[in-house]
């Protein structure tokens, strides 16, 4: 049997076991119990996909049902992930087979006008209609170099506990941060363990995770959960913090969280790896360079059905724009669409009359979480500009007063 004859199946509950394995070994590490089962509760079976040659599993992919922050409000997305084919199997179309197979199940299934992914590499995915549509900073801070400005008198008060204790005070706060941020997914009790998981096997000689809350004159509004790893050097310490995430709901909470963070003592450099764009951070300290940002790739969109997700966001503007959208995977969405939205409402319908501007369906979600500027798109030949002035006037609209970011890797 050649590689592409063989058959896509859905998976079943008892295949998980064997499913997660096989990922593990392709990511190079083992399975750790501890998150293995983690895993297994947020696996949806019904929604994974499975290729086996013989008794083998050689190829998988799955879909777990969440729930996206885009401009506006929240939508249902496909949250794909568990992409994986064997190296005695690769580049023979199984991943391609797969990515259509899943691609028309969500369409068809009419739930989730979008699918969201994180790509362990940037040039996977856009062959098959994924856009760029969130970026993150990675900060290295020499935290010795960097100052904040001095505390408010009521700056509230911290206190250190083990994150699992804290889980229902987390996503009190997540909760309510997560509403205006583009990007992030909701988290129920299985999501949180997922998130929370902390086996001493991948701390890479750190210590267990830890979590920092603040306490406001309303009650906890605001968390960092991180860990620190000692280090010694010949001329005194050289310990490293490492933040997961920080969440807050108040500029106090942020400024007293952070200044926490960047001065743990014997502490000198700390790293985060899933900074905004547009993180505050970056306008807090005194010395912005030593926080060392760099950007790379978080959120990648692929918009499933056109006029359900153009509809499905809000817009920073008004706007009343035609697209012409070609798509090769879901032929579905190819054809001229005319948007009319703004900050309130959105509807997106088959258009009559000329487009305004013309792009592949990958150009969409780049553009849907606020992330991508239109001109950049059409700066880099992307987009085209059938209309003068179109790229003007809808550009605006489509960004968001936030930047989108992305919180965990799923
Ligand atoms: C959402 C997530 O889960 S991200 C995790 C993704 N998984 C991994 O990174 C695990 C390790 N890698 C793998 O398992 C495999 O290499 C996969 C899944 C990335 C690719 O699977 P394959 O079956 O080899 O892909 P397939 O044969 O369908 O390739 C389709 C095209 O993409 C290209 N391609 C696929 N993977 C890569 C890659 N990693 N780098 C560059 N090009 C790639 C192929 O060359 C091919 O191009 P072509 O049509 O021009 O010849």
């Amino acid at each position: 049997m050649t590689t592409s004859s063989l058959p896509i199946e859905t998976a079943r509950a008892e295949d998980f076991g064997e499913m997660n394995g096989f990922l593990n070994s392709l990511f190079h590490h083992g399975v750790e119990p501890e998150a293995h089962e983690a895993e297994r509760a947020i696996f949806e079976p019904e929604r994974a996909l499975v290729v086996r040659d013989g008794a083998d599993v050689v190829a998988t992919t799955a879909t777990f049902t969440r729930e996206l922050t885009v401009p506006g409000g929240g939508m249902p997305a496909a949250h794909v992930s568990m992409v994986g084919v064997a190296p005695t199997h690769r580049r023979r179309g199984l991943l391609t087979a797969m990515m259509r197979r899943q691609l028309r199940e969500i369409h068809d299934a009419g739930r989730e006008p979008v699918a969201v992914l994180w790509a362990s590499e940037g040039r996977i995915y856009p062959r098959f209609g994924y856009g760029l549509a969130s970026q993150r900073v990675l900060i290295t801070a020499e935290t010795a170099e960097l100052r904040m400005p001095a505390p408010a008198p009521d700056e509230g008060r911290l206190r250190l506990d083990r994150p699992a204790d804290r889980q229902p005070d987390l996503a009190r706060v997540y909760d309510r941060a997560r509403a205006g941020r583009p990007g992030w997914s909701a988290r129920d009790d299985r999501w949180w363990r997922y998130v929370l998981v902390d086996p001493e096997s991948q701390r890479g000689g750190a210590t267990e995770r830890r979590v920092v809350l603040h306490e406001g004159p309303d009650g906890i509004d605001g968390y960092g959960l991180f860990r620190t790893k000692a280090e010694w050097g010949s001329t005194g310490p050289k310990s490293t913090t490492t933040v997961d995430e920080v969440v807050t709901t108040s500029p106090v909470a942020y400024q007293a969280i952070w200044r926490m963070l960047l001065s743990i003592d014997l502490t000198r450099q700390l790293s985060w790896g899933r900074a905004a764009e547009d993180e505050p951070l970056l306008r807090l300290v005194d010395e912005p360079r030593r926080l060392g940002p760099q950007l790379i790739d978080a959120l990648w969109v692929r918009v499933v059905d056109v006029p359900a997700a153009l509809a499905a966001r809000r817009y920073a503007t008004d706007v009343d724009v035609v697209i012409e959208v070609t798509d090769e995977l879901l032929p579905e969405n190819t054809g001229r669409w005319r948007l009319r939205g703004g900050p309130k409402t959105a509807v997106c319908t088959p258009a009559s009359g000329p487009a305004d501007l013309a792009c592949d369906v990958r150009c969409l979600g780049e553009l849907f979480l606020g992330g991508a500027k239109l001109t950049a798109l059409a700066d880099a030949g992307r987009v085209r500009e059938l209309h003068p002035g179109a790229l003007a006037s809808a550009g605006p609209a489509f960004a968001w007063h936030r930047a989108a970011s992305a919180m965990e890797v799923f």
